[in-house]
């Protein structure tokens, strides 16, 4: 649905996107990753056609057409990562003005003013919106044509527990209806919670693209599992160091990382030993420190 092929952004002597490739499917969801500066803007804008490309391009739509023609953009919807609207109009007048911009139909405005959670407000001047609400109304004025994908920078970087909700509701109503979504961001739970994919940016490069269960594998990898003993019978724990290297005794528990294939030979070793288990635990790693990871690895 949209094709990134060898995408190259310039800026004077500056690369801010090099030789980025990555295709998302329809009714795929992905998430661009990466620290502050590291070309996820520059990569939607010239997806959404909005920056022109140094070299290679980007193509969305059935046929594949660059972005930079109109009739590839009319498939696509951009939020930015800023947005602003005159503060003397009400949410429904800007959603208004918006949807006959895109020729959307006469319902659409208060669809997406109920999917941005916004109905409330709608008759609020936009110049009285605190930060989250003028981020609900930039989504719901995104949400507003029937695009086949959605290009999103940072659509929930001011967004409360509500606004949140409601923006992982639409995500998922989109994925249901076979759209593409790409969207940039800075929370980790946002990609835990809705991405099929992360693909994360450093200085301009791709260098991680994870599918849902790659990155599953990689951080059940990461897991653990505690076992509280009243005391660890001898020798115990180095033959569980052997078997799953950083397993340790606290004192109080036997902590043994690694995958959960691993988990029922560690038991068996256990039980072998003597070891009265008081209780068990075990959990998946998490994605920050595996971000945090590759983006440094890639330094
Ligand atoms: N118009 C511009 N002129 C010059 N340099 C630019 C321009 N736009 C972006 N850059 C530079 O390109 C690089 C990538 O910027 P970009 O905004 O794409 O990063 P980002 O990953 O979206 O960052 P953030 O997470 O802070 O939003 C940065 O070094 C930035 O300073």
């Amino acid at each position: 649905m949209i094709r990134f092929e060898a995408l190259t952004k310039r800026y004077g002597r500056h690369r801010a996107v090099e030789a980025l490739s990555l295709e998302l499917a329809a009714g795929e969801v992905v998430a661009l990753l990466g620290p502050n500066g590291s070309g996820k803007t520059t990569s939607l804008k010239v997806a959404a056609g909005l920056v022109l490309p140094t070299s290679g391009r980007v193509l969305a739509g059935e046929p594949p057409a660059s972005t930079r023609d109109p009739a590839a953009r009319r498939v696509l919807s951009f939020l930015p990562q800023r947005v602003s609207f005159p503060e003397s109009l009400t949410g429904r007048e800007v959603l208004e003005f918006y949807r006959r911009l895109r020729g959307a139909p006469a319902g659409a405005a208060e669809q997406a003013l109920r999917a941005a959670s916004l109905d409330g407000a709608a008759e609020r001047a936009v110049g009285t919106y605190s930060g989250g609400m003028t981020q609900r109304l930039g989504l719901a004025v995104a949400a507003l044509p029937d695009a086949r994908a959605y290009l999103l920078d940072e659509p929930t970087s001011a967004l409360d527990a509500e606004g949140l909700a409601a923006f992982y509701a639409l995500v998922e109503r989109w994925r249901g209806e076979g759209r593409t979504v790409l969207f940039s961001s800075h929370q980790l739970g946002d990609a835990e919670r809705l991405a099929d994919r992360i693909a994360i940016l450093v200085d301009g490069r791709l260098v991680a693209a994870l599918g849902q269960r790659e990155l599953a594998d990689r951080l059940a990898a990461r897991g653990r599992m505690r076992l509280r003993l009243d005391a660890c019978p001898a020798g115990l724990a180095e033959r569980l160091a052997a078997l799953a290297p950083g397993a340790r005794w606290t004192g109080e528990e036997l902590v043994i990382p690694g995958p959960p294939a691993l988990r029922a030979q560690a038991l068996e070793l256990a039980r072998a030993a003597g070891a009265e288990i008081r209780s068990l635990s075990a959990e998946d790693g998490r994605l920050e420190p595996l971000y945090r990871e590759l983006v440094e690895g890639s330094a």
